[in-house]
């Protein structure tokens, strides 16, 4: 599992270490120097005879740079340092300049990057982002804004390394304010921080390489991401015993006649996944059996409920079997995964195993209902924090659907995760998803009502799956929903071996 602690942890986890005069800095700019210097190899050979260009604000991530930079120039690299402000790491400068590295300044006044410094820009090899780190407010400003900018649009570009965060982007949020240079790679220090796992900022870091300087922050994560042996230990896996009854149920009423496809695909993700049994409830039963003889329509008994995939707003018959399963779900401690056309069924105040499974669209309209006034791009833009308000607001547990899947449950239980392909942005997608939160839910039962935050460990473990399927089904290229459903028995199979 990756772990991420906020700003606020990390300064937490430093501060004992500083006190007892620990080489935090130095550990940092060295091991941020090795990485560039063998980023210069791989890119030119040899780093001796390069050109590299640190960016320089005025807090510590400058230091970092400044440091590096004079190791770097001690090996031959020609560095060049533009100083955004006149208040920069002085310990640092002055490393640098004993290593007689160059040292240009943009003017607060100047409305152009000076010629020098974009000469500099243009022939860089690697150009280091030092402008704002750990203690970046808002987006980047002034003299340095113009800078992030003009190499932004520099063709070719020059390979960015960010130092320790790429700056302007929210560390504990992980929005992005304003211009942001994106990253090649992103060294960062100590301990991941928010922004490299959540949307949109993590696109910004690029590669990312964590370096130990001995910190160890204490406390519960801020934000997590499985990778596949988190999700193996999560997931349902029969006893040699078992039968389709103790392995799990799951109520699926979603489709409807207009959407059909829906009840197809929801109930496709949760066979796939390995649910024990699905009873189907709703109009689509016919192609529902068609494509899953496996299928039981009707009524029954069951452990856990998908509902809403799929389900037209005009469909009376099926929203009120939706109201229903809902009425039934929470009266009798089940889990449901609430999608799509339910969402704006859903009560008032629900428990944590109830899984909402929004994209931002629909997370916008269920906080609007609640007297919010969220707009879609609001949603994209700070995805973890509408995520969480929603959580807030209805006691769901919220997984949030995009590139980067963002999960909210209760006790702060984060989750971040980046498992599938762009492709994966194709209609059906989401029921295929839906019901393999389902077949989570309905073989976790008991666990999931039991303990609070499993719900949204559960969601993330369907979600790692799900991308992963994707990627599986047709490698670097497209794919349909059926495919992504299709692929999930063996991408199940891949991620408990590991
Ligand atoms: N504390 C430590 O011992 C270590 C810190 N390290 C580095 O130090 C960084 C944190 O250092 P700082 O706390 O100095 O934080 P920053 O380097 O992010 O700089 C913060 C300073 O920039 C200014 N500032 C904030 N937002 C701004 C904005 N939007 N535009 C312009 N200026 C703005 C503020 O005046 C503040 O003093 C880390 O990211 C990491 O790179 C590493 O060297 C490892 C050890
Ligand atoms: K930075």
């Amino acid at each position: 599992m990756l772990h991420s602690w906020d700003a606020g942890a990390v300064r937490a986890a430093e501060e004992p270490l500083l006190a007892a005069g620990e080489p935090l800095m130095a550990r940092a700019s060295f091991a941020l120097a090795t990485r560039v210097a063998s980023l210069l190899r791989e890119t030119r050979g040899r780093a001796g005879g390069s050109r590299v260009v640190l960016l320089v604000g005025s807090g510590h991530n400058g230091g970092d740079a400044l440091h590096a930079g004079a190791l770097l120039a001690r090996r031959g690299v020609a560095v060049s340092a533009v100083l955004t402000t006149e208040r920069v790491h002085a310990e640092g400068l002055a490393a640098l300049r004993a290593a007689h590295g160059h040292v240009l300044a943009v003017d607060h006044d100047d409305q152009a990057v000076p010629d020098a410094v974009a000469a500099a820009l243009a022939t860089a090899d690697v150009v280091l982002d030092g402008l704002l780190g750990l203690g970046g407010r808002g987006g980047v400003r002034g003299p340095a804004a113009r800078l992030v900018a003009h190499v932004a649009q520099a063709r070719p570009r020059p390979v960015v390394v960010a130092v320790d965060l790429p700056s302007g982007v929210g560390v504990d949020d992980g929005t992005r304010n304003g211009v942001v240079l994106d990253a090649d790679l992103t060294v960062t220090f100590g301990a991941y921080k928010p922004a490299l796992l959540l949307p949109p900022a993590a696109a910004a870091a690029g590669r990312v390489e964590l370096v130990d300087i001995g910190l160890a922050p204490a406390g519960p994560p801020a934000v997590a991401r499985l990778e596949a042996h988190d999700v193996a230990a999560l997931w349902p896996v029969p006893a040699p015993d078992a039968h389709k009854y103790v392995r799990g149920v799951l109520g699926v009423v979603t489709g409807s006649a207009r959407y059909p496809g829906a009840a197809v695909l929801t109930v496709a993700g949760a066979v796939r996944a390995g649910v024990g049994m699905v009873r189907y409830i709703g109009s689509a039963g016919p192609q529902v059996l068609a494509a899953h003889p496996e299928v039981v329509v009707g009524d029954g008994r069951v452990q856990a409920w998908v509902v809403g995939s799929g389900v037209a707003p005009d469909d009376d018959e099926q929203r009120r079997r939706v109201r229903d399963a809902l009425v039934h779900a929470v009266g009798h401690d089940e889990p449901v995964v609430v999608d799509a056309g339910a969402l704006d069924l859903l009560p008032d105040a629900v428990p944590a195993h109830v899984v909402l499974t929004p994209h931002a669209g629909e997370l916008a309209a269920l906080l609007t209902a609640r007297g919010e006034h969220v707009a879609r791009a609001d949603v994209e833009a700070a995805p973890l924090a509408h995520a969480r308000r929603a959580h807030d607001l209805t006691g769901a547990t919220v997984l949030l659907k995009g590139g980067t899947t963002v999960v909210a449950g209760p006790h702060g239980a984060t989750y971040a995760q980046a498992d599938g392909p762009s492709w994966l942005a194709t209609a059906g997608a989401g029921d295929v998803l839906a019901g393999v939160v389902g077949a989570l839910l309905a073989g976790r039962a008991a666990d999931a009502v039991a303990d609070p935050t499993l719900p949204a460990a559960l969601a993330a473990a369907a979600a790692l799956v799900h991308g992963r399927a994707a990627g599986h089904a047709n490698p670097g290229g497209p794919v349909t929903a059926g495919d992504v459903a299709d692929a999930l028995p063996a991408v199940v199979a891949g991620v408990l071996r590991a």
